[in-house]
């Protein structure tokens, strides 16, 4: 069969110059941010596309002139269409020098991220070369710039912010601080809040793209019908008018990432870790799963919500019910174990917020603790009811295994919770006092030792 390109498939006017420089070319940014930017249409907001870990998805999109397809699965309807607003790709680690050029020319105006939650340490090599590339732009154009952070965090344009700023402070002090002060100037950080569920793109997901263009596209992705961008109008150079296209400005972005995070993935996460631990494959089949989606349930309304200042104009039982539904939704096929990646990035975002606040009001979050009972046991034993092995993919993946105790200490539900409530990489910082809470402990021995296996 053919492959997607210029050449076998008539795409509409694309951009004709980058404006925007994206590390993390993953399929987030090619379902959300790209179809968003391409809806707001303006020929001087092409993006240029970074991958950082592998050349695999420069190596899928060069050959298509960088098009691909988005196949939009709803619960009825399936929809596929090509995106063209990408107009070139790079590998960062086998291209510094065409970085570094992107980076200083004064038509980017835009650097955007989507690297995942663990992308956001001081030392991370994302952070790094954003700071370089930053620093090549002073000594260049010196134009301003907006960095603009899509990833699922807290306050992410403040977290980015403070990153780079730290990162500067810790290179020789000649350079750290002229580029620091030349940063506090030029470029602005706002946060976003980003959502659209875009599972892995799977072999039957570009075999119905093949069906439906009649052409073989490597770089498909899927994605369910709803997407929301939610963005603070703080931008240093112009932006697109993602308006156009759906999203929304407002100076209030931090009260609907909390609401999104502890809502929607602190659910997320309890579907993924509860329904991965019963053999249920995807989300859908979790929240299928009736004990499980009480809990899901428990966990919104009774747990999260309450601990939530709901932006204005929100009608918070209308998005409860809608995240279930999202969630329902069979067509998408989200794995649980996807979902289940990084918890050690994830639990602090999307649950121990949460816990912290309930266990402050005097009230016992106990669906929370479920979920993080259930990534406890996910971590400890490694198997679900069948004795099916779960992957743990995760940064700290050998603490965590070392921390949740030896084979014969797993019996113990206890063992389990003092060995990983003690990683203070996940129960530390804010939470700190978490470890430490007589009645959460008790909770999650409770909970961990009706997960373990053996129980019905
Ligand atoms: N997929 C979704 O449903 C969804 C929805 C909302 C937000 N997001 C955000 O987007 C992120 C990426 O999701 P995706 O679906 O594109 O995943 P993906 O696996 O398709 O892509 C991940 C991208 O992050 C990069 N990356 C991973 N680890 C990194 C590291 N340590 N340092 C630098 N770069 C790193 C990879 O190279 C890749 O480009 C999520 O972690 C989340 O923060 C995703
Ligand atoms: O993409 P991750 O790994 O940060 O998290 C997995 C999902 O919870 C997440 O991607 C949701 O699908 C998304 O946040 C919905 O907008």
């Amino acid at each position: 069969m053919r492959r997607l390109s210029e050449a076998t498939y008539a795409a509409g006017p694309r951009p004709e110059r980058v404006g925007i420089l994206h590390l993390g070319l993953g399929a987030f940014h090619r379902a959300h941010q790209a179809v968003f930017t391409e809806d707001a249409g303006a020929a001087e907001w092409g993006i240029c596309g970074v991958t950082q870990r592998s050349a695999t998805v420069a190596d899928q999109l060069r050959p298509q002139d960088c098009l691909y397809s988005v196949l939009e699965r709803g619960r009825d309807a399936v929809d596929c269409r090509v995106v063209g607003v990408v107009r070139d790709v790079l590998f960062a680690e086998a291209e510094p020098e065409r970085l570094r050029q992107r980076f200083s020319d004064p038509a980017v105006r835009i650097v955007s991220l989507t690297v995942t939650e663990k992308g956001y340490t001081k030392d991370a090599a994302v952070v790094d070369r954003l700071v370089r590339g930053l620093d090549a732009r002073r000594r260049g154009s010196g134009a301003p710039v907006t960095v603009l952070c899509c990833d699922n965090l807290t306050a992410n344009g403040r977290t980015l912010r403070r990153l780079v700023q730290q990162h500067c402070a810790a290179l020789p002090p000649a350079d750290g601080e002229a580029l620091a002060e030349w940063i506090a100037s030029n470029v602005r950080f706002p946060s976003t809040m980003v959502d659209r569920i875009v599972p892995a793109t799977t072999a039957e997901d570009r075999a119905e793209v093949a069906a439906r263009l009649g052409l073989a596209d490597e770089a498909a992705v899927v994605a369910e019908p709803f997407r929301q961008w939610v963005i603070e109008d703080d931008f240093a150079a112009g932006r697109p008018e993602w308006e156009r296209a759906g999203a929304q400005f407002t100076g209030d972005v931090g009260r609907f990432e909390t609401m999104k995070l502890r809502l929607l993935n602190g659910t997320h996460s309890l579907l993924a870790y509860l329904g991965a631990l019963r053999g249920h494959d995807t989300i859908a089949q979790a929240v299928a799963d009736p004990d499980i989606a009480e809990a899901a349930r428990g966990l919104l309304e009774r747990d999260a919500l309450p601990t939530l200042a709901v932006p204005e104009g929100v009608d918070a039982p209308g998005y409860v019910a809608d995240v279930l539904e999202r969630f329902a939704n069979p067509a998408l096929r989200h794995r649980t174990t996807q979902v289940a990646m990084d918890g050690s990035q994830k639990l602090p975002l999307r649950l121990l917020g949460t816990i912290r606040d309930r266990l402050a009001a005097g009230r016992t979050p106990v669906y929370a603790a479920r979920a993080v009972a259930a990534w406890m046991v996910y971590v400890a034993v490694g198997r679900d009811r069948d004795g099916r092995p779960l992957p743990l993919e995760d940064p700290l993946a050998d603490r965590l295994r070392a921390a949740a105790g030896s084979a014969g200490e797993r019996a113990a539900g206890k063992a389990i919770v003092d060995g990983l409530l003690a990683v203070r990489e996940v129960f530390g910082g804010d939470f700190a006092e978490l470890a430490d809470h007589a009645e959460l402990r008790a909770v999650l021995e409770e909970q961990v030792r009706e997960l373990l296996p053996g129980r019905p």
